[in-house]
């Protein structure tokens, strides 16, 4: 069984910073639709059991109310806090970003966070808004409550908008990245700009997918690693320097995954699968947004 003497790499963001290249979610499978002062002890576990394991990681946000029990698993964990990277981002709390990141540390139980995200670009139709609100996460930055500031679902518009006036770009755009969600232009423009990539939902050829044409090369690379489909997908950001975000309420799960630290797909094992991906296109998160195309 893969366990935490199975390194995670890191990789180098544009400020300096590292971040481990596989992380653990508290939104899908945690995410509370109800009160948020009603703590969910699943949670709190299955969190603590990651960090258990060696995902040091962990990727929280203000809308899946699930900070407290993210916070609550971290200092229940006894591992140090420097030895963690630990994620929020912000929305709905956005009119006023300082005092949203007060409210998340709060929640969290620690005094500043590895990585702050402005969550989604679809809060205002205004590209002067966009601007000032990447101003203050500059601030939150310079006052020390966020080591490294980004932003998730961005498209190259919104990055663009950002780069016209920042004085610290974002070192990460956090989007929806697996076979059948490829966004070449994107990475390519991240690429460029020294963006790193962070993909949340990267088990969806398998979870959402399955039937896809990816399937049988994913069957075939899993047989030859000794791994499953799902971890395959893992390994294929992960060879592609792009930061994978999972989750799973299963210990076994959560442990199983480790195992995609074990081996290394060929670039040309890479390449096939981009093309067998390529020829599907399912988008599981923020649909109706993206299909409106507008910033709001
Ligand atoms: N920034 C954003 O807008 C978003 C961020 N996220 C972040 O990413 C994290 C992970 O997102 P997911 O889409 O859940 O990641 P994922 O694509 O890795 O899926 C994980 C889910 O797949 C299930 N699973 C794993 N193997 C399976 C199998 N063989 N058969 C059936 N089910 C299987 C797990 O139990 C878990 O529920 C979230 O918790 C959140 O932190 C997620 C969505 C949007
Ligand atoms: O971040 C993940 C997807 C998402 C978008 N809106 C919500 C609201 C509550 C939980 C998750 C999400």
């Amino acid at each position: 069984m893969a366990n935490i003497h199975t390194p995670i790499p890191n990789l180098k963001l544009n400020d300096g910073h590292s971040i481990p290249m596989l992380g653990y979610g508290t939104g899908t499978a945690w995410y509370k639709t109800g009160d948020e002062s009603k703590l969910d002890q699943a949670c709190i576990d299955s969190t603590k059991t990651a960090i258990k394991l060696g995902y040091h990681h962990l990727d929280g946000a203000e809308i899946y109310k699930t900070e407290t029990e993210l916070g609550t698993a971290i200092k229940q964990s006894g591992v140090a806090r420097e030895k963690l990277f630990i994620t929020t981002k912000v929305l709905p709390n956005i009119a006023d970003i300082p005092s949203a990141i007060a409210t998340s540390l709060k929640k969290l139980q620690i005094d500043y966070v590895d990585l702050y995200l402005i969550h989604a670009p679809f809060f205002s139709e205004s590209k002067a808004d966009q601007q000032a609100k990447w101003k203050q996460m500059e601030q939150v930055k310079a006052s020390g409550l966020a080591r490294s500031i980004g932003v998730s679902n961005y498209l190259p518009q919104h990055l663009e908008t950002i780069l016209e006036i920042c004085t610290t770009p974002p070192a990460i755009n956090q989007i929806e990245f697996h076979p059948y969600l490829q966004h070449p232009d994107l990475l390519k423009y991240h690429r460029e700009k020294g963006i790193a990539t962070a993909a949340y939902g990267p088990l969806t050829a398998v979870t959402k997918g399955a039937g896809g044409p990816a399937d049988d090369l994913l069957a075939a690379l899993a047989k030859k690693y000794a791994v499953s489909p799902g971890e395959v997908c893992l390994r294929w950001c992960i060879d592609q320097d792009i930061v994978a975000i999972t989750t799973s309420g299963k210990e076994q799960r959560l442990s199983d995954y480790l195992r995609a630290m074990t081996f290394k797909l060929t670039p040309n094992e890479i390449k096939e699968l981009n093309e067998a991906g390529s020829k599907k296109n399912l988008r599981g998160f923020w649909k109706h947004k993206f299909d409106a195309d507008d910033f709001s």
